[in-house]
């Protein structure tokens, strides 16, 4: 599903009411009747509704369903706020339709504004702005959107909270935005709603059909797309009846350290979940003994070292690499990662640690194995490009890396992103905050060095195994829960999650 921007979600209006066709007035009308029933599926006839419109379209829509709702009985207030006396067309036309209605208590305000008495019982409507939103609220906009969220009520924001920017909002003004309790958004998601610091303002957020123009959407071109589970199923490739091992891929995993062989146990075991062909581990003296008992399908070769990866491995028998689980940051380890990955000729999964150690020497990044993958949580990538105000930042800088180092990144949190080195990023929807636990990024090292030992390009690896990782963490909460689950939950839903995408 792609993400627009907001001048592309103008253009796509435009779009749909010449091609469909369809009268822009009608389009709004459409709009108004998915958030009608939207709203009146949650809310009775009982609640008390205050709707603030704003000049705009985004005005027009709260008005024609101001009229939509009185006409199922529901008792309201309307605001509309014009205070340079002029509307949008649409906005102008609801206006109209809505004064005439006497169950429908309508002001209009141009200077003075009154603020009515909102109590918890109270449904708001925020339909103050939307996509046409350009620069923070200031003045009198502002004071109307402090009110609101300084009330009791309920509120529901119309396409996105007033005050808040489909994409970037470092520089806006946080106060002067409207904190939904639920967001219902038209056709499609904004960039914005995928950022952990916009959850306060955009609460719950569900998408409403208006029958855009579907080729519209298809010709318009955007970096930004959320993942859908047909692409991920069409992604991947059925096994032949007589395929054996030699056709999946040998993986090499370069994990764990003394007092770490978890993170080692935890990467190797998502990998041979996941449909590799053969695993080795490179493990330091100390834990073969751990992975020999608790990994019996994985190879395990030794390091020279007794506590730690010190000495780089050939790696040309192997089609992937898996570098960075427990790896520790000691100077013997940081040496031989910089060596290991100077020599590697196939691509690499680099996480934790291995992260951290580049992080310190910047430059062996711009020569990584072509095809590799960094697999940062938001502080690893920061010690990678230098701290970040918010979410949006932090993509621009991941993307601005995956460019100059020529490699993917899974940018990993709740949606994670995947990024090419063309600065086209993928959104993950799959799974939950009960993955917020140590060990989970080592699961989804270990899937996607599976994938990228089985042959899979960078890109569909990193789809594919962030994607796979989120469902087995999604069907593991559902069996155990968010607080109680742990990594090993996830590989072991992991087989679940391949039969649901696969079968
Ligand atoms: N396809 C769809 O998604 C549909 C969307 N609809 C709805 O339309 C809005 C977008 O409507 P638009 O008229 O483009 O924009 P807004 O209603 O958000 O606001 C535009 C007016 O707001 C003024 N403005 C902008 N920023 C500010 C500000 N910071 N302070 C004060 N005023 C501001 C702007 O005036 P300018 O002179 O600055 O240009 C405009 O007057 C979308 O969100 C949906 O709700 C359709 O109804 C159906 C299809
Ligand atoms: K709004």
């Amino acid at each position: 599903m792609k993400i627009f921007p907001s001048s592309s979600i103008k253009k796509l209006d435009a779009y749909t009411i010449e091609n469909e066709p369809i009268a822009s007035i009608d389009l709004m009308e459409r709009a108004a009747t998915a958030l009608t029933k939207a709203i009146t599926d949650r809310w009775n006839t009982e609640t008390p509704v205050t709707i603030f419109a704003g000049p705009g379209n985004n005005g027009g829509d709260a008005l024609a369903v101001a009229r939509m709702m009185a006409e199922k009985g529901y008792k309201l207030e309307v605001y509309l706020f014009n205070p340079k006396g002029e509307l949008s067309p649409d906005c102008q036309t609801n206006k109209e339709l809505v004064e005439m209605m006497e169950e429908v208590a309508f002001h209009e305000i141009s200077t003075q504004f009154v603020p009515p008495v909102l109590t918890p019982d109270h449904l708001v409507i925020d339909g103050l702005f939307g996509s046409g939103l350009n620069k923070p609220l200031s003045g009198g906009f502002a004071a109307v959107v402090k009110y609101i969220n300084s009330s009791p009520a309920m509120v529901v924001a119309i396409d996105i909270p007033s005050g808040l920017m489909g994409e970037e909002n470092t520089f806006n003004v946080k106060t002067n935005i409207i904190r939904a309790d639920v967001t219902f958004s038209l056709q499609l998601p904004k960039l914005a709603f995928l950022f952990a610091e916009n959850t306060e303002f955009v609460g719950e957020w569900e998408l409403l059909d208006i029958q855009l123009s579907e080729d519209g959407i298809e010709e318009t071109e955007t970096n930004y797309e959320m993942l859908e589970i047909e692409e991920i199923r069409s992604l991947i490739k059925p096994r032949k009846q007589f395929a054996h091992k030699g056709n999946f891929g040998h993986a090499l995993l370069i994990a764990g350290s003394k007092g770490m062989a978890g993170a080692s146990v935890l990467a190797a075991r998502a990998c041979l979940r996941s449909g590799v062909g053969l695993l080795t581990v490179h493990a330091p003296m100390c834990n073969n003994d751990i992975l020999q008992t608790s990994i019996p399908e994985a190879i395990v070769e030794t390091d020279a070292n007794e506590t730690c990866f010190a000495v780089p491995t050939d790696t040309d028998d192997y089609q992937a690499v898996g570098i960075g689980p427990g790896l520790g940051r000691n100077e013997e380890t940081e040496a031989a990662l910089l060596e290991q990955l100077e020599h590697c000729q196939a691509p690499v999964v680099v996480d934790a640690d291995a992260l951290n150690i580049l992080a310190n020497h910047r430059h062996a990044l711009t020569h990584l194995p072509k095809g590799s993958i960094l697999t940062p949580h938001p502080k690893e990538l920061e010690r990678l490009t230098g701290k970040c105000q918010d979410s949006y930042e932090r993509l621009m800088k991941a993307c601005e890396l995956a460019h100059a180092a020529h490699v993917h990144i899974v940018l990993k949190g709740a949606y994670s992103a995947i990024i090419t080195p063309e600065g086209k990023c993928f959104f993950n929807p799959t799974g939950n905050p009960g993955m917020a636990t140590g060990g989970s990024g080592d699961v989804l090292t270990g899937v996607i060095l599976a994938l990228l030992a089985q042959g899979y390009p960078t890109e569909e690896a990193a789809k594919i195994g962030t994607y796979i990782h989120g469902l087995a963490g999604d069907v593991a909460q559902k069996k155990q829960g968010m607080i109680g689950m742990i990594a090993s939950d996830i590989i072991t839903c992991l087989p679940t999650a391949w039969r649901l995408v696969s079968e």
